[in-house]
């Protein structure tokens, strides 16, 4: 029998050793232990196949998990799903549409279908979500006749139908123009101010960079990291470039300060920062002192800079591998 707990009040989702194996034999997901904090935009980062599909269709209850659990806003999934999902708005690889309704139908009909919506404010609700994700001008066209974008636009619209304390969201800028892109990172940081906590997966790592305060990333079904976006892109070293015609002094130099990799280009001296020492007495070295000891040193320093550590990096650093964007 499981205990009544406080946890995971404060959790919009929480997983503890969440696993799926396909009947294929396919691990899928193996022991997430996930923590999304109520009130932040959580990018769930992975490349194609990495399990977030196959985690979002556990959190939502459509299918079931071979072992661990999942709780949704405080509540056990799949068991509450029936008093949780009204709560939760989702969109999940591609809506699922009825091509010869217009896209304002499909909505209505939509809406209708769900107990909990209110049928008095029906019209306005949908009028609402459609202008809310920039489909007001398209709405009498035939779904049919949508692209891949304005579908996932209307899919995000029937998750906006009412109010939500969760989104989740697979994927939701895919087959968008860098335009529609904006325009859906925008909206997500719009319901976000207004407290919404926003779940969103994503193999784009720029997009979460943009849009998310917190982050997963998994490889290949497992939990690799997660915390504040922040913190993961910090985990990582940034790299230090130096313009200066006496590039073979500079190494020498940036060497004798812990500065790794270092690599000649020309006047371009390039290197891994030194990561500070776990010893509380490791005072970091910073940037401007790495400039302060070549140019002691007589050093012609040109132009010198830390490019900040990106979440790219983070995940290279952390897999061991690039980030495969394909699809
Ligand atoms: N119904 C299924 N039966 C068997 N294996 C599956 C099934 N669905 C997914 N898989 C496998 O499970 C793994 C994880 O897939 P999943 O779709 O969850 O990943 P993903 O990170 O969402 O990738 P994508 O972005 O491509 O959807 C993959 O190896 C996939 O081939």
């Amino acid at each position: 029998m499981e205990q009544r707990s406080t946890e995971g009040n404060d959790t919009a989702v929480e997983t503890r050793g969440l696993t799926k194996r396909y009947r294929g034999g396919q691990l899928a997901v193996d022991a997430l232990d996930l923590s999304v904090p109520r009130g932040s935009v959580f990018g769930f980062l992975g490349p194609n196949g990495s399990g977030k599909t196959t985690t979002i269709r556990m959190l939502m209850g459509l299918i079931e998990p071979t072992s661990g659990r999942a709780r949704l806003l405080g509540e056990p999934m799949p068991r509450a799903a029936r008093s949780v999902l009204p709560r939760v708005g989702a969109l999940i690889e591609g809506p699922a549409l009825y091509p010869f309704l217009t896209g304002r139908d499909n909505l209505l009909r939509y809406d209708a279908a769900d107990p909990t919506a209110d049928p008095r404010t029906r019209v306005p609700r949908v009028e609402a979500a459609l202008n809310r994700v920039g489909l007001a001008a398209a709405a009498g066209k035939k779904a049919r006749a949508y692209s891949l974008g304005m579908k996932q636009r209307l899919g995000l619209a029937a998750a906006l139908l009412q109010p939500r304390e969760l989104l989740v969201l697979d994927e939701p800028t895919n087959g968008l123009d860098p335009q529609g892109m904006r325009e859906i990172r925008s909206l997500v940081r719009e319901l976000a101010e207004e407290g919404t906590t926003v779940f969103l997966s994503s193999h784009l790592l720029d997009e979460i960079e943009q849009v998310c305060t917190h982050a997963a990333v998994m490889a290949q079904g497992r939990l690799i990291a997660q915390g504040t976006v922040a913190e993961l892109a910090a985990g990582s070293r940034g790299r230090l470039v130096v313009t200066t015609p006496d590039p073979a002094d500079a190494v020498r130099i940036l060497k004798e300060h812990g500065v790794t990799d270092l690599v000649i280009l020309d006047e371009r001296v390039s290197g891994e920062l030194p990561v500070p020492g776990p010893g509380a007495d490791d005072a970091p070295l910073e940037p401007a002192d790495l400039n302060a000891a070549l140019v002691r040193a007589g050093v012609r320093v040109r132009a010198f800079g830390a490019e900040r550590a990106s979440l790219e990096d983070a995940f290279v650093a952390l897999t061991g591998e690039g980030f495969d964007v394909a699809g």
